[in-house]
């Protein structure tokens, strides 16, 4: 695994160790278009979680490493109520494990029939100091959520309760997340747009570049509002990048 340091330049930069909180202050200050982009630009396309939708529009900058959750199909026999007589059943465990700055990332297969967490897990979720939840499934209590200072992601709703679509088996192992692989430890990023998995051994470079894209484009956007045509402008030709270097 590689991590990262701050930069001589404010940049990040690539060491060995874990990934250093500069890296995820960058994130959280770069759109997931920005963050695609860069991973487009090193060949990765399937990384944002098409369909999932924020539970709070007013809480929804995200950036945090993967805690994940594998859900298979629930069978009518094993997945009753009692069983969540033992507190260590693996949904109740996982919300008891996320640790502080970590994402709950629930891989239900898109299956949006049943909720795979409610509020009263993710008001536990919250006094844990997760930065948040993903799930390609639904949640239940969504009018509660709607209030909820987590930023929370979805596929959906639905008022059933887990047992009836979903059988907790897995923590902290590879999932599918709306087709996109996550793998625990990978880097988390959400906004009003929704959800991107950034790979972990590439947060810092991708963290540093997309910083200076948003600058970029932020200059171009400047250009184009004040009326500056497509041509030469964006993508910018050497005369605008001069004119951007010097701004
Ligand atoms: O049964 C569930 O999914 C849990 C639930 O409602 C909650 O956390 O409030
Ligand atoms: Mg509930």
């Amino acid at each position: 695994m590689t991590a990262q340091v701050e930069g001589d330049k404010g940049g990040v930069e690539q060491t060995d160790g874990a990934i250093g909180p500069e890296v995820f202050a960058a994130l959280r200050r770069v759109s997931t278009a920005t963050v695609t982009t860069q991973l487009f630009a090193r060949g990765l396309r399937n990384a944002y979680l098409a369909g999932l939708r924020p539970l709070n529009p007013s809480c929804t900058r995200m950036v945090g490493e993967a805690f994940t959750l594998r859900n298979i199909p629930a069978r009518e026999d094993l997945d009753v109520l009692s069983v969540f007589r033992d507190y260590d059943h693996p949904q109740r465990r996982a919300v008891e494990s996320v640790g502080p700055g970590q994402v709950l990332v629930m891989d239900c297969r898109g299956d949006t029939r049943a909720a795979s967490i409610g509020g009263i897990l993710a008001t536990r979720l919250l006094r844990r100091g997760a930065a948040g939840l993903v799930t390609d499934g639904a949640v239940r209590d969504s009018p509660f959520f709607t209030d909820l200072e987590l930023p929370a992601f979805a596929a959906g709703v639905c008022a059933t309760t887990n047992l009836a679509r979903h059988h907790a088996v897995d923590l902290q192992v590879p999932i599918g997340c709306a087709e996109v692989p996550v793998y625990p430890g990978d880097v988390i990023v959400a906004d009003a747009e929704g959800v991107v998995c950034v790979p972990r051994h590439l947060a810092a470079e991708v963290a540093r570049d997309a910083l200076e894209q948003e600058r970029l484009e932020e200059y171009i956007q400047r250009l184009v509002d004040d009326g500056a045509p497509l041509r030469g402008t964006y993508p910018p030709d050497e005369e605008t990048l001069r004119g951007y270097r010097e701004s």
